[in-house]
């Protein structure tokens, strides 16, 4: 059986290709990670357990220096002129901030389309935290910026963030499901105008809209979506 082959500009923003078993432990590691770094906030602890986890700590660290990175460069290399591998495109993906199951930091942010609607779904616990038992604000705008990304798996051509607004409606608490929904508001040229909410147990807390610059010419509506040319201005 030939091997998959993935092609930057068409995978789908916000989702993975199925783990290989490498991923899978780069995921599991950066779970325990990233638990560790939440089971550290405020942990009362006294000086000489602190010493015990650092020499631990450093140990890994020195442990993992010894490897190499895979080059991003001939990654995306692959990727763009659609040879990419699975392997490849996992690491693209994986790592994403915020919503890559391998990287540390991620919560993670789960994004997945409902129809003509971008969603997503997140817990946030204290590593995240911003006003006391709330979420940091610019932890939100970044959850907003890679939600309202996906509008673009509508379109052909993928571009970036040019423009992002944020209306923090009411805090955001943590430990509890957050749920954000985006869609696509209008298409003019190279740019695409879109927005998205937040909410949390149906309260709304944030509102946001964006405007995306394509980096290959004209947004054109996929096939498959044409008919959000007739729901709304979308051109
Ligand atoms: C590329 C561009 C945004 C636009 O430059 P050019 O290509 O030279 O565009 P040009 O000037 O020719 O205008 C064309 C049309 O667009 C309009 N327009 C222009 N600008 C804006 C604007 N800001 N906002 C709104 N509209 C704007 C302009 O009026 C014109 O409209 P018109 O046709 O007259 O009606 C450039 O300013 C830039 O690089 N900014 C930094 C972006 C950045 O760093 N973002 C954050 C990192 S991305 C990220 O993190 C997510 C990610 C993750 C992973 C992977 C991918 C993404």
């Amino acid at each position: 059986m030939t091997e998959e082959k993935y092609h930057y500009f068409d995978m789908p923003i916000g989702e993975l290709p199925e783990p290989t078993p490498v991923s899978a432990r780069r995921r599991e590691l950066a779970r325990e990670l990233a638990a560790i770094n939440e089971q550290l906030v405020r942990l009362d602890v006294d000086e000489a357990a602190l010493m015990a986890a650092t020499e631990q700590a450093r140990a890994l660290r020195e442990s993992l220096e010894g490897y190499s990175h895979r080059s991003m460069r001939d990654i995306l290399g692959r990727l763009i002129s659609g040879q990419g591998n699975r392997q490849d495109a996992l690491d693209m993906a994986d790592f994403e901030i915020l919503s890559g199951p391998a990287n540390v930091m991620s919560p993670p942010v789960t994004f997945w389309l409902d129809g003509d609607v971008v969603r997503a779904r997140a817990t946030f616990g204290r590593a995240f935290m911003g006003p006391p038992g709330k979420v940091h604000g610019g932890v939100l705008s970044l959850a907003l910026d890679m939600l309202l990304a996906k509008t673009q798996d509508f379109v052909t051509s993928l571009g970036m963030t040019g423009t992002l607004n944020v209306r923090y409606m009411a805090p955001t608490p943590l430990h509890r499901e957050v749920n954000f929904e985006a869609r696509l508001v209008r298409l003019q040229g190279r740019k695409l105008f879109n927005e998205a909410r937040v909410f949390v147990d149906g309260v709304q807390t944030v509102a946001a809209s964006g405007i995306w610059i394509s980096s290959q010419g004209d947004y054109r509506l996929r096939p498959e979506y044409a008919h959000l040319a007739n729901d709304s201005d979308v051109a």
